[in-house]
């Protein structure tokens, strides 16, 4: 790791009740790298985009997000509307969250509302037509359709979301996230529900995103073609706490890891690995 990172988290923990869904955990997360959050089904990762992204207070921990010009914030201090506006942090989610009634563009209009809103000089601006208004829309419009091209759906930008194939909304939902420009791109399990040929799209839009935009992004996976092909850095979890972290081949033979995936104990692990199966 080249230890330049846009985000540190520190001994994070977060209780629910007597369930300790993540327990001290400490990882960076590289500027302008892909890092990967994976372990077995329970095992806290939603939770702790939960936490950076303030849908949760954590119990205890720090989460540090430093900007290129060196402005460090603690995400723990604030709540999730001003981490996506300050820290600009975005995320997508498990299960998709687009708008369905509205067209595909209007999704991404609607993920520029801030940036709108400023420019209408709270709503005045806009009434009045002023041509700060009208240019600032007109790039809002300009930037949804560049992102639309990119996830290949600039022909379907009026058709309405809840419309659009499965996979076509998975990469409309990165595409509304890319809309608000963000530092950190923080994807939870974007490949779900993909077959084989979409998944290694999205793999292909992810590193290009990374290449050509500098964007550095988190990532929640369970397919692993997808977290080995494209992954710089990976943190592997399981109940709640990290048990390794490595490159993506370090962790592909690490036999905690394998155990963990395996549920099996750590000899029975390295007796698979051994065996090549
Ligand atoms: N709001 C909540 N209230 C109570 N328990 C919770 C809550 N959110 C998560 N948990 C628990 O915390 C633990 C970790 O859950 P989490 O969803 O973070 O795991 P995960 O690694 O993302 O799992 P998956 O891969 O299945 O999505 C689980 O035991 C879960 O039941």
């Amino acid at each position: 790791m080249s230890g330049n990172p846009i985000l540190g988290v520190d001994r994070l923990s977060m209780r629910f009740g007597g369930i300790v869904a993540v327990n001290d955990l400490t990882f960076n997360a590289e500027r302008r790298k892909i890092t990967a959050l994976i372990g077995p089904n329970g095992a806290g990762k939603t939770t702790v985009f939960n936490c950076i992204t303030g849908f949760y207070k954590p119990t205890s921990g720090a989460m540090r997000l430093t900007h290129e010009d060196g402005r460090a914030i603690q995400l723990e201090r604030l709540n999730d509307f001003r981490i996506s506006k300050l820290a600009k942090v975005a995320r997508t989610f498990q299960n998709i969250r687009l708008f369905p009634g509205m067209t595909a563009l209007e999704n991404l209009m609607v993920a520029q509302h801030n940036a709108l809103m400023r420019a209408s000089g709270l709503t005045f601006l806009g009434l009045i037509g002023a041509p700060s208004w009208r240019n600032a829309e007109l790039a809002a419009i300009d930037l949804a359709r560049t992102w639309l091209d990119r996830v290949g759906l600039l022909d379907r930008a009026d058709d309405a979301a809840g419309n659009l194939p499965y996979g076509d909304q998975r990469r409309l939902e990165i595409a509304r996230a890319m809309c608000t420009q963000p530092a950190l791109l923080c994807l939870d399990e974007p490949a779900a529900g993909l077959n084989a040929r979409e998944s290694a799209a999205l793999s292909e839009l992810l590193l290009s995103i990374r290449a050509e935009h500098g964007t550095s992004i988190l990532l929640i996976e369970h397919d692993m073609s997808v977290v080995m092909q494209i992954s710089d850095h990976v943190v592997v979890m399981d109940h709640g706490v990290k048990i390794a972290e490595g490159t993506p081949r370090e962790i592909r033979d690490d036999p905690k890891v394998i155990a963990a995936y395996l549920g099996a104990d750590e000899e029975e692990a390295i007796a698979v690995m051994e065996s090549g199966t």
